[in-house]
């Protein structure tokens, strides 16, 4: 394996909701250009993790974090980090599609026209790209200008991904992005996040339940659990082909093995 490069570094992390501790204690990296998987029993604290890491846990209630973040060397939670470019950087896509009641087009053209007036022309080029990035162009070509909200549900998971790739994040984190979606609609999500972790050099988190599709897509994972206190942790990280064949804690080996077959 190349040499691993971290995007980010999670020191020590304590995380609340008003006074109630979410997580503790969490420490880990996220390496540049590779797939980290995030997963564990429901309730353990992914989902809010992966919004620790954009700050994005701010925005559902009173978020009290201890511990750093560091995105290539900076702390996220200092004061004069700009929140609007972070979130552009580290880009989260939820497990729901949440396109807005405007054509395809304007989706994709949403976030690209908040970074910057483009000219018509560049505008286009930029969403044309960005929509083949996600592997939906030849299903939504002559659909750019009806409403997003006509498309499947997985088209229009694909649709988030592509508005998001078209600011060029330098991480994007996933939610659970098969959730609710048929076997057909999750393997071509699957399909797209496989695509783009071969040709680009976009680092990836994802949560899933779906320990097959973690062993297919992730090079790392990191197994979350509750304490005794039921307070999240990070139990055990390494890589993914490690800790689906060989975890060492037991409760790893446990979560793991029920699950795979
Ligand atoms: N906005 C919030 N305010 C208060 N508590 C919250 C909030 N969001 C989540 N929690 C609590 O934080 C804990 C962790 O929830 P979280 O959604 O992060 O877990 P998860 O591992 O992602 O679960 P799942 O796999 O079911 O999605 C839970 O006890 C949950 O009730």
């Amino acid at each position: 394996m190349n040499k691993l490069i971290p995007a980010i570094k999670v020191k020590n992390l304590n995380f609340y909701y008003d006074t109630q501790k979410i997580l503790e204690g969490v420490s880990m990296e996220i390496y540049q250009s590779k797939v980290t998987a995030i997963i564990g029993p429901s309730g353990c604290g992914k989902s809010t993790f992966i919004k620790c890491l954009n700050r994005m846990c701010e925005l559902e209630g009173e978020a009290h974090v201890e511990g750093k973040v560091e995105f290539f060397n900076q702390n996220i939670y200092e004061r004069r980090i700009n929140l609007n470019r972070l979130r552009r950087q580290v880009s989260m896509v939820l497990p729901k599609p949440n396109l807005f009641p405007l054509s395809v087009y304007d989706n994709v053209a949403y976030g690209v026209k908040i970074v910057g007036w483009r000219p018509k022309v560049e505008l286009d080029e930029i969403i044309e790209s960005a929509i083949k990035e996600a592997d939906l162009w030849d299903e939504v070509k002559n659909k750019l200008h009806k409403s997003a909200l006509e498309l499947s549900a997985g088209q229009q998971q694909r649709l988030c991904i592509a508005r998001t790739l078209a600011v060029k994040p330098k991480i994007l984190l996933m939610d659970e992005p098969c959730f609710g979606l048929d076997p057909i609609a999750s393997m071509k999500v699957e399909t797209l996040i496989q695509s783009l972790r071969l040709r680009s050099e976009l680092t990836m988190v994802i949560i899933s339940h779906n320990l097959q599709q973690v062993a297919r897509i992730s090079d790392f994972t990191a197994f979350f659990h509750t304490n005794e206190n039921r307070i999240g942790q990070i139990v055990e990280f390494g890589t993914t082909k490690k800790m689906f064949s060989n975890p060492i804690d037991s409760r790893t080996r446990d979560y793991v093995f029920a699950r795979l077959p």
